[in-house]
């Protein structure tokens, strides 16, 4: 698996040169340049160039940067995928990806690029393991208003109706060793509902959420990364380990509960992540 974070992920229109240019100063993990859904038919060719361009000047420093081509299925799908080639990003990412053939056929032009799905519509849902098995594919993005559409779902507490979803994809994901990153949150005022939705997120083991407005930034980067307890009880747990394996036994106590080796590993990443946060230098 691609080892840095993905805690926030931001949609920049390809078409607003004012936002590709903020965004160069948005401290983002990562972001999903789009020529797909945030730009509209006329403008879609525009789009492709000035991306391009704003690519090419540079100044995103290391936020990754993955773009959203339309559909290989629509007009400009195969001119996108082909001038990708050419611009200066990490990694593709095909829209409402429903086989591994999609993956096959975007692979016949983008080359080595790496592949990122959208996860959005039902069969690629239920074809989510065979889709994250594919060699080129690095990621998942979960798109969860076109899953809600296709699901003919309503919004419901805590996206239930949206859950088995959401779980078969981070399954396949896990299954695979790939990253994969939530779906947006629509109201992109409402500051509570997000954290929640964000928390939520992460307690189910995604590695980040997608943003469409910079105001969302810090609460999905505070929500993924690890708390302070959560750094000090890792730091706890791997004293506590090494003083009990220097003593020959395999397990410790911490705070009332055991710690084995396993326990150790996620404590580590814990320390990881931290680590790979700070030399983001946003
Ligand atoms: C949602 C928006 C249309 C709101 O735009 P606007 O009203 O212009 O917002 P603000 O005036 O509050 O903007 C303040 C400043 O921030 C910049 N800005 C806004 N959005 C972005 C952004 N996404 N990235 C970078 N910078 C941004 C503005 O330029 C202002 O800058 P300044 O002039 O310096 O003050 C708008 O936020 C927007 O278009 N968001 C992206 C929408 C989008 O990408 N949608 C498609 C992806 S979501 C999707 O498709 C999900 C998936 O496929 C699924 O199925 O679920
Ligand atoms: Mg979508």
């Amino acid at each position: 698996m691609i080892d840095r974070p993905f805690r926030s992920a931001l949609y920049i229109p390809g078409s607003k040169e004012r936002a590709l240019e903020k965004a160069r100063n948005l401290p983002v993990d990562a972001i999903l340049f789009d020529l797909e859904d945030a730009v509209s038919p006329d403008e879609k060719v525009a789009a492709r160039h000035t991306l391009k361009e704003a690519l090419y000047q540079g100044g995103y420093g290391n936020r990754y940067c993955v773009v959203r081509i339309n559909g290989l299925d629509t007009e400009w799908g195969r001119d996108d995928a082909t001038e990708v080639v050419e611009m200066d990003c990490d990694a593709v990412l095909l829209p409402k990806v429903n086989s591994p053939a999609d993956l096959d056929a975007l692979a016949e032009i983008t080359g080595d690029l790496p592949i990122w799905a959208m996860i959005e519509t039902p069969l690629g849902i239920i074809n989510a393991a065979a889709i994250a098995a594919h060699p080129k594919l690095e990621g998942f993005v979960m798109g969860t208003n076109d899953l809600a559409k296709d699901l003919n779902t309503r919004k419901g507490q805590n996206r239930e109706p949206l859950l088995y979803a959401l779980e078969a994809a981070l399954l396949a994901a896990r299954a695979y060793g790939k990253v994969i990153v939530d779906g947006v949150y629509n109201a992109f005022k409402d500051e509570e509902g997000l954290k929640a939705e964000c928390e939520q997120g992460r307690d189910m083991g995604f590695d980040g959420k997608t943003l469409i407005h910079p105001a969302q930034v810090d609460i999905a980067n505070a929500a993924f990364a690890p708390s302070e307890a959560e750094v000090d009880l890792a730091n706890r747990q791997i004293a506590a380990f090494e003083k009990a394996t220097t003593n020959g036994q395999g397990v410790a106590v911490v705070d009332g509960k055991i710690v084995e080796n396993l326990h150790i590993v996620t404590a580590r990443a814990t320390l990881s992540k931290v680590a790979a946060i700070a030399a983001l230098d946003h």
